[in-house]
């Protein structure tokens, strides 16, 4: 059987005295297009980031594409992200540059020292850019400063710049959370459509349990940085998953009550070796 193309495994990650994953579980395969479901604070940025290797663990494995991402360093850790695209909420596109230039530059990690101007890049990778840029509908704004686009446009070209990576795996950090409802549903429809062609593996972080349900094979939830649900989406409506998700959060909640309570008493038995645990508070 083939291995699993992730696999994250009893994941901790500490910020200070925020536990922001804790115990964190989940295996993807090639070719799933799973969504990371929770509510701003739960983790969802937290555990994308650790597939890219931004973050370290504080604990727990994390394991793409056959590596153990938190060891890699250097050029294995460059080798690695070069096979993993990232497509951010606020699309962090060069405003004053052509859209073009912007798709360009998905493609710096494979080419050595700095590029300025479009005459610097290989004809073969412009061309490569306006196959992207015509794939998510904008070849017609190729030429066209990035910030003149609207938002869900700009999207699509970071989406094209991640596509001059040809990854294997797409993770997007809640792609439409910028976005109005009707440029949301075609961020995520393009994002599937690419995905379904390309043999993709995508990991897209949202809130909204609709576009969830209609974009992704299977959701999994965080809560306070704990996975409360890990299920497929076929035949799944909303009110079954907000009644799961809500179930298991209460279930959550429960236990997380029961560990501080557990975590004060100790405390004040050993008042020197206390340390307490803030769960999802802010940054
Ligand atoms: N660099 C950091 N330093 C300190 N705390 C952090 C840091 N990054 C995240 N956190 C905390 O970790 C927890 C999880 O944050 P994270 O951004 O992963 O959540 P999220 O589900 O992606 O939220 P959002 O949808 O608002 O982006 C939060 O309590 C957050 O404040």
């Amino acid at each position: 059987m083939p291995s699993p193309l992730i696999e994250v495994r009893d994941l901790d990650k500490r910020f200070d005295r925020t536990l922001a994953l804790h115990g964190v579980e989940a295996t993807i395969d090639r070719g799933e297009i799973v969504v990371l479901l929770g509510l701003s604070g739960s983790g969802k940025s937290t555990l994308l980031r650790h597939l890219d290797g931004l973050e370290t663990p504080t604990s727990g494995s994390v394991r793409v594409l056959g590596e153990e991402v938190p060891r890699l360093r250097g050029r294995r850790l460059r080798a690695l992200r070069g096979r993993v695209g990232f497509v951010f909420q606020q699309f962090e596109l060069v405003p004053s540059l052509t859209v073009l230039e912007n798709v360009l530059t998905g493609s710096l990690a494979r080419l050595r020292g700095p590029r300025l101007g479009l005459w610097s890049y290989p004809k073969r990778l412009k061309l490569a850019a306006l196959g992207h840029l015509d794939r998510v509908g904008l070849l017609d704004r190729a030429y066209q400063r990035a910030d003149t686009l609207s938002g869900g446009q700009q999207q699509r070209v970071a989406i094209a710049r991640a596509l001059m990576q040809e990854p294997e795996i797409l993770l997007a950090d809640e792609p439409v959370a910028s976005l109005d409802p009707e440029s949301s549903e075609q961020v995520m429809a393009l994002i599937r459509e690419i995905a379904m062609d390309a043999g993709l593996t995508v990991v897209c972080s949202l809130h909204q349990v609709d576009l969830a349900l209609a974009w992704g094979d299977r959701i999994v939830g965080l809560r306070g940085g704990r996975l409360v649900l890990d299920t497929p989406t076929e035949g799944l409506g909303k009110a079954e998953v907000m009644e799961i998700y809500g179930r298991v959060a209460t279930a959550t909640a429960e236990l997380e009550a029961i560990e501080t309570e557990l975590a004060d008493a100790s405390a004040e038995a050993r008042p020197d070796r206390a340390e307490p645990l803030a769960e999802g508070a802010g940054r």
